[in-house]
């Protein structure tokens, strides 16, 4: 057993119970059918298809994420702040996908401060495998290598050689992830300074909250970027289980690797264009239909022609769509709200309003758009641009500073509710045409 705190304390006293009716349920009930499964579901992508136990959050194709029940108004209004107009602190999200219950402001102090000193100990090859790659290499690639030069510290990994019963897997687990997430905004500032700012770091400041850190190791002092960035990492902390990311973070730790491998494996699959890295290339998107038009603000008619276009290029337009969603994200809608309430005047952020006027349109007259409304990236990019974060290359790597929130702490349930290694069953093409009786 690792050091016990509270929180810890509070887990397993929550966990144990769970992990039993998990078993319970599995052998009690386990030959009940809970769906059907269609050829064209496999063949999209398994959308629809229930198939991940997700405690964290849970995704409504209307109303968006819901957070152990609590929408995201819902947490900005319930959820810690610094200040009466501030925004929800990251510590507080956690706690509660964690825990499913409600933090208090002790609590998340505690949580501030256990990062903020965690967050001292990264080895200082971290640092050299990123120095040791050209500057020019994208940021995920940087971010990647450190969070995969960073396993050699895993206390899962350890007390897993040494024996370890594996019903307390969880507890090294929880240790590594809490590592993990302390370290993470470190090695991403880290990166940033690197790549765009000449190699002028400058060092964590301990006193302040996990995101008011970050911002301020990337060199943003003022209280508005902190709260920005605050926002920024509780919207893009957690989408239930099935999305890239988080999938593949939970596939690969049902192997039992360890917390700094699994999220590597949900870092590669963020920065693929269809999932985290669209909100890069929304920016891209935007740059070039600015640079075209030479204006950053287009009549309708110019936005319609230039989306068309891209249609008719046999492109995707970044920022729109969705593989659940069938509204516009929530996500989205809360970032709207933040510029509209503080830069309504940005020229990016008046683009970003006139594109939702024309695109869902031309999305919907294709045809075969699922949803033609924009996801939480058609935005983000435009925000952190409007506050002076202007580097879109860091974007994704952003998002996957939060991301680390929601799927390391599924990972923490992962190992106490036991979960074992995931192995669907795959068949050829023949197979298939057998199955639904194909003629050629
Ligand atoms: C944080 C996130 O990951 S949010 C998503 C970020 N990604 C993007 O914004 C990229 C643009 N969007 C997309 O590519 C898609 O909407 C996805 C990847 C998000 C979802 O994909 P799917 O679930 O397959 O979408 P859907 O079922 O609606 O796709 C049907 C067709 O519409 C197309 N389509 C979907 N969205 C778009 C779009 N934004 N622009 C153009 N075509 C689109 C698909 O490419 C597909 O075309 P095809 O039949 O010729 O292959
Ligand atoms: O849910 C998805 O598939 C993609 C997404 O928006 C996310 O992971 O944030």
């Amino acid at each position: 057993m690792f050091y016990m705190d509270y929180i810890k304390d509070k887990l397993i006293t929550k966990g144990r119970p769970q992990a039993e009716i998990v078993k319970r349920i599995q052998k009690e009930y386990g030959d009940s059918v809970i769906q059907e499964t269609t050829l064209g579901q496999v063949f999209s992508g398994m959308k629809g298809v229930v198939s991940l136990l997700t405690c964290t959050s849970k995704l409504d194709p209307d109303e968006g994420i819901r957070f152990r029940g609590y929408s995201i108004p819902e947490l900005r209004e319930k959820l810690p702040k610094l200040s009466e107009d501030g925004e929800p602190l990251p510590e507080g999200l956690f706690y509660l996908m964690l825990l499913g219950e409600l933090p208090n402001d002790e609590d998340v102090k505690f949580l501030s401060d256990s990062w903020a000193k965690r967050a001292q100990d990264i080895p200082q090859h971290a640092f050299d495998v990123i120095n040791a790659l050209p500057k020019s290499s994208h940021p995920m690639i940087q971010f990647n290598s450190a969070i995969l030069a960073m396993s050699t510290e895993s206390h899962f990994r350890r007390a897993y050689l040494a024996g370890m019963d594996k019903r307390d897997y969880w507890d090294p687990m929880y240790e590594g992830v809490m590592d993990l997430i302390s370290r993470l905004p470190v090695i991403a500032a880290y990166i940033y300074r690197r790549v765009f700012h000449d190699e002028k770091y400058i060092d964590p400041d301990p006193s302040l909250d996990w995101a008011g850190n970050l911002a301020h190791m990337m060199g943003f002092e003022s209280e508005e970027v902190k709260r920005l960035m605050r926002l920024y990492m509780v919207i893009h902390a957690d989408h239930e289980g099935g999305n890239v990311s988080a999938h593949a973070t939970h596939l690969v730790g049902s192997a039992l690797s360890n917390p700094y491998y699994s999220f590597s494996a949900g870092m590669n699959g963020l920065a693929g264009p269809l999932h985290g890295m669209a909100n890069q290339n929304v920016m891209h998107w935007l740059q070039r239909l600015m640079d075209e038009l030479g204006t950053d603000a287009p009549t309708t008619e110019q936005v319609r022609e230039y989306a068309k276009a891209t249609l008719d290029s046999g492109r995707v337009i970044p920022g729109y769509g969705h593989a659940v969603l069938r509204k516009t994200d929530p996500r989205f809608a809360v970032q709207l709200d933040f510029a509209n309430k503080y830069i309504p005047e940005a020229p990016l952020i008046k683009l970003v309003k006139k594109i939702y006027d024309v695109v869902p349109d031309i999305l919907t007259e294709t045809g075969k758009v699922k949803n033609p409304w924009p996801n939480v990236d058609a935005i983000s990019g435009s925000l952190l641009s409007s506050y002076g974060i202007t580097e879109y290359p860091v974007y994704t790597m952003l998002f996957g500073v939060s991301r680390a929130l929601g799927v390391l702490t599924q990972l923490i349930w992962d190992r106490l509710y036991g979960l074992p290694i995931e192995r669907p069953k795959s068949q050829n093409l023949e197979w298939f045409k057998d199955k639904v009786g194909f003629k050629e």
